[in-house]
């Protein structure tokens, strides 16, 4: 806990407007912080070490632009502030210099919290990446309950989800339900009566917790209505974190695997640095100072396609073409030899590869370790599949020549376990991702207000313009 005079000035600093005053009481009396108090004492450090980057480095080279760069996705051009988590290729993602296996020693549990579980809440996850500090068992507790009391939707978003045909894709009916909360935007009201600049960040951040609150229900809801899965009702109780909310609705409340499988899976979905489709896009689209509903639902879309989340569905239909035909017990020559039929049908290999990763995913090995954990999984015969693919592929990758990286990425692993626990609807998978990137696209963009940082907008060349560039 910060001193009570550190707290006061950071909270002068952050000069809050009347209307988005946060209650100095509760920072006064009480032992715990709430998200909100722990930003507010962020914003102002953060604002220093920013002036003084500028102050310091404006004119320092950060490397050449080259036209295989422009070409080839940007890749590797150091272009994005991104304050969540920083991207090693060959150590893996980091959330404020945390790996996963110093998040899963050090941020609050279920158990932590008083409920059954012992993988890390996506809440620990939250406030880490919003505040880059580890938060205490009662601050996570007390997020989690202000997530409860937000996280039904309003009557006019049901109505729009019920409207949906039922063949519409998962991920386009949550994309369309995120973006008409924007009807309920308070970034967009408050910068409609002219809030100051400096202030953006507050709406900001409520706009995103009652988001984060509310993709549950909205995704249980298209579970309900697409597949006829789970009750409909959205029925939160006050006293379960957010996952354990989710899986009520969703038909798995009494799942305890699947519950901590959720918690665990949405928390280290959370974040892949900034460069990726998805958090690029939220990033993007909320410089043009669209609210995050708006901003989210737009990275929703590019989590859609196949070469990002949407590979997780992929695998999953891949990996059980594969079952059906080297059935189980499969030899490493039979997998040898469907990968290459797939490789030589022109496709990708999905869940394997990355455009920065150069070694298995971290994130892919923290779910296998949670398979190797969990007796009901271990003699799955998919879930084996997919662990013996991920031994036999690099070699294949490899002996084919064109990826960069042969190894697993994330999506390879997410997929089997929940289809092993019984959510075999996998269209429906990358939704559970949506629910789980918002973690950290919507803190950035709460920095982006806090930074006050501009309307993205790099310069284009036509091959025109370049021949005429290069020639010179
Ligand atoms: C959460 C996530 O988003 S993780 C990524 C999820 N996506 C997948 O799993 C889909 C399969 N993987 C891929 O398509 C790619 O590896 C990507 C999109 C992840 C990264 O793309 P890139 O950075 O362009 O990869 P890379 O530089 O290694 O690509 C070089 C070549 O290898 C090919 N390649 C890359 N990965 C694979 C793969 N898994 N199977 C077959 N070929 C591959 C590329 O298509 C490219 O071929 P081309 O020269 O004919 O265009
Ligand atoms: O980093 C990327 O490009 C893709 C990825 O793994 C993610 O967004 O989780």
């Amino acid at each position: 806990m910060m001193s009570l005079s550190i707290n006061r000035a950071a909270m002068r600093a952050a000069a809050p407007a009347r209307q988005y005053a946060i209650a100095s009481q509760s920072v006064r009396f009480a032992s715990t912080k709430t998200l909100k108090d722990a930003v507010a004492e962020v914003v102002p450090a953060k604002r220093e070490q920013l002036k003084k980057l500028k102050a310091d480095y404006n004119d320092a080279n950060l490397g050449q632009i080259k036209l295989e760069n422009l070409l080839g996705g940007m890749r590797g051009l150091k272009v994005m502030l991104w304050e969540g988590s920083v991207l090693d290729s060959e150590r893996g993602i980091a959330f404020h210099g945390k790996s996963i296996p110093d998040c899963e020693k050090v941020l609050p549990t279920a158990q932590d919290i008083g409920l059954s579980g012992k993988e890390m809440l996506p809440e620990s996850m939250l406030w880490l990446l919003l505040t880059g500090q580890v938060p205490s068992k009662e601050e996570v507790k007390q997020l989690s309950a202000e997530l409860a009391s937000k996280g039904k939707l309003p009557s006019y978003a049901e109505k729009i989800i019920d409207s949906f045909p039922k063949t519409m894709h998962p991920m386009t009916q949550f994309a369309s339900a995120v973006a008409s909360l924007n009807h309920d935007s308070k970034f967009a009201e408050a910068y409609k009566q002219g809030v100051r600049k400096t202030e953006y960040w507050q709406p900001t951040l409520e706009d995103s917790i009652d988001l984060i609150a509310k993709l549950p229900a909205i995704a249980a809801r298209i579970y309900h209505n697409v597949f006829g899965r789970g009750d409909g009702v959205q029925k939160i109780d006050s006293n379960l974190d957010l996952i354990g909310n989710y899986s009520q609705m969703i038909g798995y409340g009494d799942n305890e695997g699947m519950i901590d499988y959720l918690r665990l899976y949405i928390a280290i979905h959370g974040d892949h640095e900034g460069g990726n489709v998805s958090a690029h896009t939220a990033h993007l689209v909320g410089s043009a100072l669209s609210d995050p509903y708006l901003s989210y639902s737009a990275a929703l879309l590019g989590l859609a396609g196949p070469l990002h989340g949407l590979a997780n569905q992929e695998v999953l239909g891949w990996a059980l073409d594969m079952q059906k035909k080297v059935g189980d017990n499969a030899s490493e020559s039979d997998i040898k030899e469907f990968l290459w039929t797939t490789l030589k049908s022109g496709r990708v290999v999905p869940g394997y590869g990355h455009a920065v990763l150069r070694m298995p995913d971290p994130r892919f090995s923290a779910l296998s370790r949670f398979c190797d954990t969990r007796p009901e999984l271990k003699n799955s015969s998919i879930v084996q599949l997919v662990q013996k693919t991920s031994k036999v592929a690099p070699e294949v990758l490899k002996e084919h020549g064109k990826t960069k990286n042969p190894y697993p990425n994330v999506d390879a692993a997410s997929g089997c376990v929940l289809y092993e626990y019984g959510l075999k609807e996998w269209s429906y998978y990358t939704v559970i991702f949506g629910i789980s990137r918002a973690l950290g696209a919507l803190p950035q963009l709460v920095m982006d207000r806090a930074l006050g940082l501009p309307i993205e907008r790099p310069k284009s060349l036509s091959m025109d313009a370049l021949e005429e560039l290069l020639k010179k």
